[in-house]
């Protein structure tokens, strides 16, 4: 915890994590392209391939007494088949998987991505961290079927915490899959409160952090 009131201060108490989330999924779902949209506002129909793991901070007032840092770490699409995602993932304790509506075969990928997830990293308890589906591209036509209860069941069975339709384009449900997933992520965090993700002792070391959006927090 960083912060505390000083005896008689007045000065509330101020709380502070930082939580290491992945962003996986196949090649050209768009992880980068959400993470550029949540942490700058910013879209490009460029497409520029991810060589293997780029990082982008995000800074949230989670409450009067709390603030989060969100650190994204954009999973290279082509790391499934590498063997650097056991060290990608250490330390993780929450999840965004991401597929492309536009091609079946990325929707089809997502349980392997959830698998190689679950047999790396797990919660102290031996849990998986959480995992939020997003189906990616919302703005373009559908490649598939899979209406929301179909949805809901592919998240119960697989695992997944929740899901949300998204377009890093248009802007949709972006802040709501990641306000979701902080939620997820402090519900564990009470249960197994680990100094180690408290800011007092930065753990998830990490240079350079190249993207990063800041505010004030107490
Ligand atoms: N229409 C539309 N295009 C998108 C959306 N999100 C991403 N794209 C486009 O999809 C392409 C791939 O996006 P990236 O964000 O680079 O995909 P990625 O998953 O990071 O790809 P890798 O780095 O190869 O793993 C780019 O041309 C983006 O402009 C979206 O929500 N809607």
């Amino acid at each position: 915890m960083a912060g505390g009131e000083g005896a008689g201060s007045g000065v509330p108490e101020c709380r502070e994590h930082l939580f290491k989330v992945l962003v996986i999924g196949e090649l050209g779902v768009g992880k980068t392209s959400i993470i550029k949209r949540y942490v700058h506002q910013l879209f490009s129909q460029h497409y520029r391939a991810t060589i293997g793991v780029d990082f982008a901070l995000k800074v949230i007032n989670w409450d009067s007494k709390t603030l989060v840092r969100l650190q994204l770490w954009d999973i290279a699409g082509q790391e499934r088949f590498g063997n650097m995602t056991r060290v990608y993932y250490k330390e993780a304790v929450g999840a965004f998987v991401v597929f492309d509506v536009t091609r079946g075969s990325t929707f089809e990928a997502v349980s392997k991505w959830k698998h190689d997830l679950d047999s790396k990293v797990l919660l102290p308890n031996g849990s998986p961290i959480p995992a939020v589906l997003l189906a990616n591209k919302c703005d373009q036509k559908k490649d598939g079927s899979q209406n929301p209860s179909q949805m809901d069941q592919f998240c119960r069975e697989g695992g997944f915490v929740g899901w949300f339709e998204t377009s890093a384009k248009d802007n949709i449900n972006i802040d709501e899959a990641a306000r979701f997933l902080v939620e997820n992520i402090l519900a564990n965090y009470k249960t197994f409160p680990n100094d180690e993700n408290d800011v007092g002792k930065p753990k998830l070391d990490l240079d350079p952090l190249k993207a990063e959006s800041k505010s004030q927090c107490c």
